[in-house]
């Protein structure tokens, strides 16, 4: 029996990948750039193995506890991908154990929701196909690894790297081009923080991949996006990163945020994946920026109400400040207890109606920039 375990984590896009130019080899219709998020808050951990022995009948995943299937198409193309290099290494190098024959066993958990909107699936996918890569002891760099992971999930290629992360399109109709490569590592720009307000942790309604594909059938301004926004904004982006400009970085993080909520408000039918509280959110955040005369903190949203707050540590103060003021009595602050929070001078207090805008919001995670996905000495059993 051979085995390894890792831990990979998730990431939340800045640009946002939405829509498919094709769904079988999940390649993007536009590129796409995300922070990783620390694993010291958010992370799967995934043991793999394989064996000839008889308890290893067929491959399993153990998910969260539960028996899952591996058998979509997803899955198996990148369980057999890594398998298939494993199994050219092993043609090539008779002394190499066949393990490729070999069936695998998968014990996976996700330390926060699943299928919540929280990126589970791409680190989940992330660290599938990093454990096994392990496992098979496969000569392939992240960025490699990133290409297998894409067929799992599209955004899971991301969590591959730490730090700032591009998933660049590829024009190549065979794939090949279309991966993950890293604009700058953890160490960059370490001082990025980021707040997940939890609006939801309930199953989404619009799964990505339908909604992107309702998207790209029946949007309008979807084109527009495709064509003219993100192109010049991925350029803008990687130089707000490479030149630590977070008041450029804020912006065209917040931009990208309602530009991909645009296109799903303008399908045919309208995808809504925001709802009221995400819309205080905005307020909220808008209205500190406002008050500050500049951008301290930029919020995103993804294929769900939750909102995530991207903010620079020497302003944790001004962004926490708030936030402990309309969530501070919810879960997620326990690191944060001895501080004394206090509003932010000049904030308009008053245009919030504090019962209000405190609902909504289930908890609160206050975790930052991280790195990507990395072997463990823990151990999953299988339930
Ligand atoms: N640890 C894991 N190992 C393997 N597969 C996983 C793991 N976690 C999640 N998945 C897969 O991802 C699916 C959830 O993906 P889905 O896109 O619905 O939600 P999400 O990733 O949490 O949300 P979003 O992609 O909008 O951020 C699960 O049903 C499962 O198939
Ligand atoms: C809104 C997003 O989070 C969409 C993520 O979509 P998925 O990666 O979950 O989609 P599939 O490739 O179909 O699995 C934006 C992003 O992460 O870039």
């Amino acid at each position: 029996m051979y085995s390894v375990s890792v831990t990979a984590p998730v990431n939340i896009a800045t640009l946002k990948y939405w829509g498919k130019r094709d769904s079988v080899l999940n390649l993007p219709t536009n590129s796409s750039i995300s922070v990783t998020l620390s694993q010291d808050d958010l992370k799967t951990t995934t043991t793999v193995s394989c064996s000839d022995s008889e308890s290893y009948s067929v491959d399993q995943l153990y998910l969260n506890g539960k028996l899952e299937s591996l058998e979509s198409l997803r899955s198996q193309k990148c369980l057999g991908e890594l398998r298939k290099y494993r199994s050219e290494m092993e043609a090539k190098d008779g002394s190499l154990p066949r393990i490729s024959e070999w069936p695998l066993r998968i014990v996976s958990v996700n330390n926060f929701p699943t299928a919540a909107g929280l990126a589970s699936s791409a680190a989940g996918y992330a660290a599938m196909v990093y454990g096994i890569a392990r496992l098979y002891r496969l000569p392939l760099d992240r960025s490699e690894l990133s290409k297998i992971a894409r067929q799992g999930s599209g955004s899971a290629c991301r969590s591959l790297y730490g730090g700032f992360v591009a998933w660049e399109m590829g024009s190549k109709k065979d794939g090949t081009d279309s991966r993950a490569v890293q604009i700058a590592d953890v160490g960059h720009w370490p001082g990025i923080r980021a707040a997940i307000l939890v609006v939801s942790a309930s199953k989404k309604e619009v799964p990505s991949t339908g909604g992107m594909q309702l998207t790209v059938g029946s949007s309008d301004l979807f084109e527009y996006r495709v064509k003219n926004v993100v192109p010049p904004r991925y350029k803008e982006m990687e130089q707000s990163i490479i030149k630590k400009n977070f008041e450029k970085f804020a912006e065209l993080t917040m931009r990208d945020s309602n530009s991909f909520h645009a296109v799903c408000l303008d399908s045919y039918p309208p995808i809504f994946y925001m709802n009221d509280t995400s819309k205080r959110i905005v307020k909220l955040i808008n209205e500190l920026n406002k008050s500050q005369g500049r951008n301290v903190a930029a919020y995103t949203f993804d294929a769900g109400p939750n909102a995530v707050i991207y903010y620079e540590e020497k302003d944790e103060h001004l962004v926490l400040g708030v936030l402990n003021e309309f969530f501070g009595h919810l879960p997620g602050w326990d690191k944060k207890r001895s501080i004394n929070y206090s509003l932010p001078d000049r904030f308009p207090i008053d245009l919030f109606n504090k019962d209000i805008f405190s609902q909504g919001v289930s908890s609160v995670i206050l975790t930052g920039i991280g790195e990507g996905p990395k072997e463990t000495q823990e151990v999953l059993k299988m339930p």
